[in-house]
């Protein structure tokens, strides 16, 4: 019998993406994870959860935190996702700071560089990689340029990057340069999640996800960011499963769409229940595929009034 011999210096830990939104974090974590973990969108703030991902290997183990956009607090939920990124922040092992190549240096990246700089200094400082996004959109002249502005940015601040890489996560443009980047912050240390799972986001904060996205397909405009998804409960319908006819089970799924006005209530179920119909067919099908099982969904559509400016609301729907 053989045995496996663990390599020499084994790394582990966390690393956290931050930046302004649609600095393409979620892009980038599908990139290097490469599977899709976080959901996808051309909007901003999609991304209302902490998700993470896992980069295993045999060398090390790269916990990726895709934070919400790191932005200035509008309203009490932007106060709350601000405080979740920054208490994630001071634990991590490295932040990456994503500043996509085709938009200038401004001030939402002047704020997030500023939110960093006190993470930056002291006995347990964090390492913050620079990582310039979306590099397949401009030529090498403005790539260059804008490496430039970039670290000036740090040094704005009188800080300086730990590195800075430019990558695309469309072609994959250095993408294991930055994955070699980020692990090489990383301390020595055992494989944290034994195996190396792609995620270990809880099922059901996935699940609501998946409901989200297919409730927002086509109607972003109509509802901006008023649209919070609660997963009730995933049970298993007894006896449902057959493995002798490899009849996977079916699971009872019920999830709460909370809208924040009645007319909002109406876009989502649209002309009778049509359109929650459709909702609940492409959800579903995405649901099936990650859980493995048939699944019944029952999905409601209830209206809570300014959820996001309401404490009490807040903590209901597990912000
Ligand atoms: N051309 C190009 N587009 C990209 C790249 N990475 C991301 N994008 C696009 O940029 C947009 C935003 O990307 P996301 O990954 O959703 O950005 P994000 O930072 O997670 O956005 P929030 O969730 O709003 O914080 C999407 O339309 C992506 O397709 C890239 O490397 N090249």
């Amino acid at each position: 019998m053989t045995e496996t011999v663990p390599p020499a210096e084994h790394r582990s830990g966390f690393a956290c993406l931050v930046g302004r939104p649609n600095a393409g974090k979620s892009t980038l974590t599908n990139a290097l994870v490469g599977e899709k973990v976080a959901i996808m969108s051309a909007r901003p703030q999609t991304t209302r959860h902490t998700i993470r991902g896992i980069v295993h290997r045999p060398d090390a183990q790269l916990v990726l935190v895709d934070t919400p956009g790191l932005h200035r607090p509008r309203t009490l939920l932007g106060q709350r996702l601000n405080d979740l990124v920054r208490e994630t922040l001071g634990e991590v092992d490295v932040i990456a700071f994503c500043l996509p190549a085709d938009q200038k240096v401004g001030p939402g990246d002047r704020f997030i560089a500023n939110q960093l700089a006190p993470l930056m200094t002291g006995r347990r400082a964090v390492p913050v990689v620079a990582v310039v996004t979306k590099a397949d959109l401009v030529d090498r002249g403005r790539l260059a340029e804008h490496l430039l502005a970039v670290d000036a940015l740090a040094r704005e601040a009188d800080r300086e990057w730990a590195d800075i890489v430019p990558v695309s996560a469309k072609d994959g443009f250095q993408v294991s340069t930055l994955e070699d980047v980020l692990v090489s912050h990383l301390p020595a240390g055992p494989e944290l999640y034994p195996g190396g799972e792609l995620t270990d986001e809880p099922e059901q904060v996935m699940v609501a996800e998946l409901v989200r996205e297919a409730a927002l397909e086509g109607v972003r405009d109509e509802l901006p960011h008023s649209l919070a998804v609660v997963v009730e409960e995933i049970i298993e319908r007894e006896g449902s499963a057959d493995p002798d006819k490899g009849r996977p089970p079916l699971l009872d799924v019920r999830v709460n769409l909370y809208v924040e006005r009645d007319s909002q209530k109406a876009i989502v179920i649209g002309r009778g229940g049509s359109r929650l119909r459709e909702v609940g067919t492409n959800a579903r099908q995405g649901i099936e595929r990650l859980l493995g099982a048939r699944v019944y969904l029952d999905l409601h559509v209830k209206v809570a009034r300014d959820w996001q400016r309401d404490p009490k609301q807040l903590r209901k729907l597990g912000f």
